[in-house]
């Protein structure tokens, strides 16, 4: 529809280079937004927002009678999400200008000193960490547990040593919808373990997607991403394996309905077929546009339809 935008993402609406590069015109607020990597910290709001909608649906509990917690569990989670990036930003200054895609950033061009940025980093995790004790210390925990594994196994750690940084990546991201189910209920429920499951295997197909699209730049800036260390077929065999290990887990899922374990079938064997159709494309980074597109929606689908199914 004109003039609105679509939630869904397709390959025509995905943050380009020509629009990444209109970002040297920026205001303070564009470059604090892109400090604390806004998309990552919404998209992972998705996921601790379905973690706790959940909790509150399995033990009865109103949403509308723990509003509290509701808040602080938003607030925190993308606070502590907030704070980890931007250290991530701040560690990665010497590595972002080698990348079209990350060389915009404001520790890139200078317009924000690295110190405070540090400082700011530590500032919202402690006061995220803060809100989500709030709520229960399991959440709060979960929340270090993601900034731990973010800025030291990923950042620090693997991400310029080791192909297998994506999987350690993947900790990190997977915990948001256990922070919200442990705001609600300390005690974790198979289903919270479902949703880590989920996220956590989700990665892998996501980034090396996005990891083939740029593998110049990886190459260039020296992260031994997987397409970068052992080239297209391998990682495409690789995004293939992860996409297959989703199936099973909607089935434990069960108890949201027949309807929305259909519907999440339906994602994944969309995900596959369009993965099988990688060993036939001759355009391997279309495909990987194609595939890394497809990741993006299929979480949002995906996450939205476990809150829309309890509605019903
Ligand atoms: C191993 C973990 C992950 C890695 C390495 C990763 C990497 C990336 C990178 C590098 C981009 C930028 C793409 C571009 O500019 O072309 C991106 C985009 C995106 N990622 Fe991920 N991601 C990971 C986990 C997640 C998680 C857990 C979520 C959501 C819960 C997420 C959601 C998104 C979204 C919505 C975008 C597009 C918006 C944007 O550019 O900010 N990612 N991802
Ligand atoms: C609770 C908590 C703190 C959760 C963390 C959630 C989170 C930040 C998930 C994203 C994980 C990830 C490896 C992103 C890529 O970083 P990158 O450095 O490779 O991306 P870049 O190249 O765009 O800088």
């Amino acid at each position: 529809m004109a003039g609105t935008k679509s939630v869904l993402v397709t390959d025509k609406n995905i943050p380009d280079d020509e629009n990444r590069d209109q970002g040297y015109k920026t205001t303070a607020f564009k470059d604090f937004l892109a400090l604390i990597k806004i998309g990552i910290v919404n998209s992972n709001l998705i996921t601790a927002f379905t973690g706790m909608w959940l909790a509150l649906y399995f033990s009865d509990k109103s949403f509308l009678q723990e509003l509290d917690i509701v808040f602080y569990t938003l607030i925190g989670s993308a606070l502590v999400i907030a704070g980890s990036c931007a250290i991530n930003n701040f560690y990665d200054r010497d590595i972002d200008h080698v990348m079209e895609r990350t060389k915009v950033r404001p520790t890139v061009t200078g317009k924000i000193n690295p110190k405070p940025v540090l400082v700011l980093g530590i500032l919202l995790i402690l006061v995220g960490t803060g809100l989500l004790l709030l709520t229960t210390v399991m959440a709060a925990v979960i929340g270090l547990i993601g900034v731990f594994s973010y800025i030291f196994l990923y950042t620090i750690w693997s991400k310029r040593r080791y192909t297998i940084n994506t999987v350690i990546g993947s900790i990190s991201g997977a915990t948001p919808p256990l922070i919200g189910w442990a705001a609600v209920d300390s005690d974790l429920h198979l289903i919270a373990w479902i949703l880590f499951l989920i996220m956590f295997i989700w990665q892998p197909p996501h980034f090396l997607a996005l990891a083939m699209r740029r593998v110049d730049e990886y190459r260039a800036a020296g992260v031994p991403m997987l397409p970068v260390v052992h080239g297209f077929d391998i990682t495409k065999r690789q995004i293939l394996i992860w996409v297959i290990c989703l199936f099973p887990l909607p089935f434990y899922l069960h108890s949201l309905g027949y309807i929305f374990v259909i519907l999440a079938t339906l994602l994944n064997v969309g995900w596959l077929v369009l993965g099988l159709k990688g060993y036939k494309k001759k355009d391997d980074i279309k495909w990987a546009t194609q595939m890394f597109v497809y990741s993006l929606n299929y979480l949002t689908i995906m996450f939205v339809a476990m809150v829309i199914v309890t509605l019903v």
